[in-house]
């Protein structure tokens, strides 16, 4: 299930999602996205993940960066479990940017990858698992920004934010019912 192109995002809404199948071919006669090849390209190659999502980037996600967003806080630990990766430029309307998603994140604790030039892209075992790590990436982005103003940054050790990740978030944080990656 996708947006349509080109639609105001006041506009969404459940009634105009494009049912599509692992192909990116629409089941509608209306456009699906753009994204529409790359998306499916990520759910045909990651099979364990169940929703992609692209983030509006903002003054903090920029999309030229040519830079990783270092883990230096806790919240980024959990969420991502290291720095969210940098992917190659990947031209938009075929299935470029699902290579570069998956090239990227196939392996790897994040679940959130700038494609440079362009901007975030997540992923997640559930729609709101993908929607989480965008607004969390936007948060830990806006956070390592002001950070940087004020000077030099200390990132986690790696073998804190595995424990972080691991031994609490991903098995101990929450209830027991929650969907776990
Ligand atoms: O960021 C980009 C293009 O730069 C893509 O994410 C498109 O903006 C998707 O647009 P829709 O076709 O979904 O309206």
């Amino acid at each position: 299930m996708i947006k349509p192109s080109g639609i105001s995002y006041e506009d969404l809404a459940p009634g105009n999602m494009i049912l599509c199948d692992l192909d990116g071919t629409a089941g509608s006669e209306r456009s699906p996205s753009s994204d529409t090849a790359a998306h499916a390209y990520v759910h045909r190659h990651m099979p364990e993940v169940a929703a992609s999502c692209t983030p509006i980037p903002t003054t903090r996600w920029p999309g030229p960066r040519v830079e990783e967003i270092l883990c230096m806080i806790t919240a980024m630990a959990d969420e991502f479990g290291e720095p969210i990766p940098i992917s190659r430029f990947a031209i938009v309307g075929d299935d470029s940017i699902g290579r570069g998603i998956g090239d990227t994140l196939r392996g790897h604790c994040s679940r959130a990858v700038l494609m440079q030039n362009h901007g975030p892209f997540t992923i997640g075992v559930k729609a709101k698992d993908a929607v989480k790590a965008a607004v969390m990436g936007e948060d830990v982005a806006r956070t390592v920004h002001l950070a940087r103003e004020a000077g030099p940054l200390i990132p986690i050790p790696q073998e804190a934010i595995d424990s972080l990740l691991r031994d609490r978030y991903q098995n101990v944080y929450g209830q027991s019912a929650d969907a776990r990656r």
